[in-house]
């Protein structure tokens, strides 16, 4: 093999390396504001998976790594700014559903996030996924970029404190408390930054938002505690990751009793990680302008195989099932476009391992002006939509309002692809043959198994 060859081999291994006139400037400042709205999850998922048993700071590391190697996949083979973490719905599930209260041990449900990473790997190398996302209708893929924006704004007014639980609503508006303000006056800054044309808007929301919550903590420890604000409790930390990784364990089959509940947690993970990232590339890659002509997400297959050989890893590591992050939606609205913007993310996940008690103490309140900025700017995608036409808006409708209300991406597209199936499928049933619309296949297939989904998982 001539040089060449094994040079246009490895560009077409990392079709990263055959970018150019990359704005350098802009892909790191992108990956930098991606990663500060994602870093709450070096904090987030450890307490939530040590409620499972495992080690903490074991999990930080883990954690950390886990998603540096996702973002270097994803920018390296994809070339895409999107970045990988574990997921946060699937760490829930995880730790509550699976081990705790299903009695699954931890080290068998790490085994389920093992198997269903190769599932999603197989899937993908026969282009299932792929042959999925590019079957959904333009107007149902707007839908999608619009509902992951109020899901996005839910989770900021959530963090903020503006929007708290009520057993009677469900939710309510809560006190104007100091978290609410920090947040707002970031969001503020965004806003007016971005009208007037500067770049790391949101990077600046974030940062004021954090040192306004850390001068309140310095100054009222106690009632700054009770609002989930801390001051960051030194700089450098390093915690080894032994305890959790490499313990994906097999030996259940030999308990063929096992093998069936195994069964059911690994195709309820795979269910939940096919769509939510399904939903997250075409969602964010739309408000990016990043589809083709044909409304498709491009490399999509690359960007499937580099979030199932995550998951994979990440099990490895000891971390619940690493995704696609919808919060790479704030990055590529910095102007992130290829996969150093990944890289980025990955680097500052790695640096991030050794200062984790400065990102840990980045609060809720100084995310959510990004969170709700980014929900604004994609809710955009809604005029894209043939809303006056009904058997595409209502649908479409159901996906943005569902994906919010049921605070799961998952779902909502779950809901609101099976309502454009059976919408479209019942006009057709009452039209002339020259007014039917046409169904994709692949949509009726999707259908059917959301159904059975519904109906039986
Ligand atoms: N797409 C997606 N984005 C997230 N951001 C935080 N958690 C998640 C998740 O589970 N899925």
């Amino acid at each position: 093999m001539n040089s060449n060859q094994e040079l246009s081999g490895i560009q077409k291994a990392f079709p990263l390396l055959t970018e150019k006139n990359v704005d350098m400037k802009k892909e790191i400042v992108a990956g930098i504001t991606t990663f500060l709205t994602m870093a709450y999850i070096i904090a987030v998922n450890p307490s939530t998976l040590a409620a499972a048993g495992m080690d903490a700071g074991a999990l930080v590391t883990g954690t950390c790594l886990a998603a540096a190697i996702g973002c270097f996949i994803m920018g390296f083979m994809a070339n895409l700014p999107f970045a990988l973490a574990s997921g946060m719905g699937l760490n829930a599930f995880f730790a509550y559903t699976v081990v705790l209260k299903g009695g699954v041990p931890w080290e068998t449900a790490l085994t389920a996030v093992f198997v269903e990473g190769i599932i999603f790997l197989f899937l993908t190398l026969f282009k299932v996924r792929e042959a999925v996302v590019n079957s959904i209708p333009l107007n149902m893929k707007h839908a999608v970029t619009a509902g992951i924006g109020i899901f996005i704004a839910f989770l900021g007014l959530k963090g903020s404190g503006l929007v708290v639980a009520n057993e009677a609503t469900l939710v309510s508006m809560g006190a104007l408390s100091p978290t609410v303000i920090f947040a707002f006056i970031g969001l503020f800054i965004v806003g007016i930054m971005d009208k007037k044309g500067r770049k790391g808007a949101i990077l600046a929301g974030i940062a004021v938002s954090s040192v306004m919550a850390w001068i309140y903590a310095y100054m009222n420890p106690e009632a700054a505690s009770a609002l989930g604000i801390y001051l960051p409790d030194g700089i450098f930390k390093y915690q080894s990751i032994k305890p959790i990784a490499g313990k994906v364990d097999f030996a259940f089959l030999a308990h063929p009793k096992d093998i069936g509940n195994f069964f059911v947690v690994v195709c309820t993970f795979l269910f939940v990680d096919f769509f939510d990232t399904v939903g997250t590339l075409v969602g964010v890659a739309s408000r990016a302008n990043m589809l083709d002509e044909e409304g498709n997400v491009p490399n999509v297959g690359r960007a499937l195989l580099s979030d199932s050989l995550a998951t994979m890893i990440g099990a490895l590591l000891g971390v619940s099932t690493v995704t696609t992050y919808v919060e790479s939606s704030t990055g590529v609205l910095a102007g992130g476009r290829t996969g150093y913007t990944a890289i980025t993310v990955g680097v500052l996940f790695l640096v991030a391992m050794f200062f984790s008690p400065i990102f840990i103490a980045i609060p809720a309140c100084a995310t959510a002006p990004a969170l709700i900025y980014v929900g604004y700017l994609m809710i955009s995608s809604m005029h894209e939509i043939d809303i006056h036409n009904v058997t595409e808006g209502l649908p479409a409708f159901i996906t943005v309002i569902s994906m919010a209300l049921t605070y799961s991406i998952g779902d909502g597209l779950t809901i609101g692809i099976l309502s454009y199936v059976i919408i479209n499928l019942l006009y057709n049933l009452f039209s002339k043959p020259e007014d039917r619309k046409h169904v994709s296949a692949v949509m009726i297939v999707l259908g059917i198994l959301f159904l059975v989904k519904l109906l039986f998982l």
